[in-house]
């Protein structure tokens, strides 16, 4: 049902109660009316007829013509009164008509005992007439009493009667006003929830539509759901959740990190990733009194190689050694690109003797793997730098000052060799068979 419609119908019969509650009243206030105007006309008929009970003594004292004009004022009082009663009940009704009898007859015998008492009567008629009147009017005075007595308690039982009715009417009145409010006030909360969910789902992004089997298809609550719906589906379309936002954020900056830490023509790490890691593992082993080791690795006469074979064949000649190198790269150990066709392999954990170790294998694995190309056998050889961390050594790059100090020296010994950079305060002892390897390699 439209909101319109609803209002409507809300204030319809809210009318409505308003007006069965008002109706109530009046109805009640003309019952009570009736019944004070009953207890009135009761009230005066009893008092009057009092009165003319203690007239007819008064004239029975005196027979002057001042208490006949008194009786005959009371006689007109109440024959007025008698004329026009309201509406009374059957009971009320054969009390009245016995008083109009017995006052209609009481005025016929006094009228009577009037002319007897002017002539020449016989005085036991007169006494007679007196009594049967005296007899007359103290009837007529009972049932005035009896009659302002049922007025009386007609007026009691009608105002508890009506008290009742009206709390009764004002109850059903007031408990049907709560129940259609209600219904009316329930209808626009259920709506205004069913907004409120949907908005804060938006808000923690989540594009949910609101379930419509919960509303009346007709009403407008129904049209403002459904737009919602079909907005929340746009903004589904055309919105990144904040989870997904971080989740390409995420994929996007390990991907920015990666290129940025990596070479790309040989795909290692490059120099900028070299020094990252190199200063972690650097301050690691100073800090713990670690051995740590670190080659720098040159091709020998790289130049006369793109030379010969050109610049394209060089790089793949780069790709290569490095793939031939890494194989016999330890987890623990990192090798980057330092520039050119220089290279460098840190090694924690190792001294000395395992640098040693570790530049042998490398010299061997590169010598005996040539890079074929073009049904050609490329050969290389490679001169290593060694160097081992000592207190000398304020950071990485004191490191990698003295291993390309050893690399020259490699060089200028004649190359296709691995020299250590002697420390002077340090007297490291190059191992045994370190100039043997170097002798054969050279041969
Ligand atoms: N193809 C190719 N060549 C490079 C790259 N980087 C450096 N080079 C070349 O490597 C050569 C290095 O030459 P040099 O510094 O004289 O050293 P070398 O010829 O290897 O001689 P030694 O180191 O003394 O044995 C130069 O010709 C550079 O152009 C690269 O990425 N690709």
């Amino acid at each position: 049902m439209k909101v319109n419609k609803r209002f409507y119908l809300f204030s319809i019969l809210s009318f409505g109660l308003m007006v069965l509650v008002a109706m109530t009243l009046l109805y009640s206030w003309r019952q009570i009316n009736q019944a004070l105007d009953k207890e009135k006309f009761s009230n005066n008929v009893s008092q009057i007829t009092l009165e003319l009970q203690q007239q007819l003594h008064e004239l029975e004292a005196h027979k002057n013509s001042a208490a006949i004009e008194n009786w005959e004022k009371l006689q007109f009082k109440l024959r007025k009164i008698l004329a026009d009663p309201p509406g009374l009940s059957p009971e009320q009704k054969t009390l009245l008509n016995s008083i109009v009898r017995n006052n209609t007859s009481a005025v016929v015998l006094f009228e009577r005992l009037n002319a007897l008492n002017s002539g020449l009567a016989n005085q036991s008629i007169i006494r007679h007439l007196e009594e049967r009147l005296r007899a007359q009017v103290m009837v007529i005075q009972e049932d005035s009493q009896e009659l302002a007595l049922l007025a009386r308690q007609s007026l009691s039982n009608i105002l508890f009667n009506q008290t009742m009715y009206v709390m009764t009417m004002l109850s059903i009145g007031l408990i049907l006003l709560i129940f259609i409010s209600h219904r009316f006030f329930r209808w626009i909360q259920h709506a205004t929830q069913l907004l409120m969910k949907g908005l804060n789902k938006i808000e923690q992004g989540h594009f949910e539509s609101i379930d419509l089997t919960t509303t009346d298809s007709n009403d407008e609550v129904y049209d403002i759901l459904m737009k919602f719906n079909r907005m929340s589906e746009r903004l589904k379309e055309n919105t990144i959740t904040r989870d997904v936002l971080q989740k390409i954020v995420d994929e996007r900056t390990r991907e920015l990190t990666r290129v940025a830490n990596t070479d790309s023509l040989t795909s290692v790490p490059n120099r900028r990733a070299l020094f990252e890691r190199g200063e972690m593992e650097f301050s690691r082993a100073h800090r713990h009194h670690q051995p740590f080791a670190m080659l720098m690795i040159d091709a020998d006469h790289f130049k006369h190689i793109n030379d010969q074979y050109g610049h394209m064949v060089g790089d793949k000649v780069l790709i290569h050694l490095c793939r031939t190198i890494e194989k016999e790269v330890r987890k623990v150990d990192f090798f980057a690109r330092f520039g050119g066709e220089e290279f460098v392999l840190i090694l924690p954990h190792n001294d000395e003797k395992g640098a040693y170790e570790s530049a042998c294998r490398i010299q061997k694995v590169v010598n005996e793997n040539p890079m074929s190309c073009d049904g050609t056998s490329i050969r290389l050889t490679v001169s290593i730098g060694v160097v081992v961390l000592h207190s000398s050594h304020k950071d990485f790059g004191d490191m990698i000052n003295d291993a390309d100090k050893a690399l020259l020296l490699a060089k200028k010994n004649g190359r296709n060799r691995i020299e250590f950079y002697q420390t002077p305060s340090l007297s490291l002892v190059k191992p045994e068979n370190a100039s043997q390897i170097n002798d054969n390699n050279n041969d």
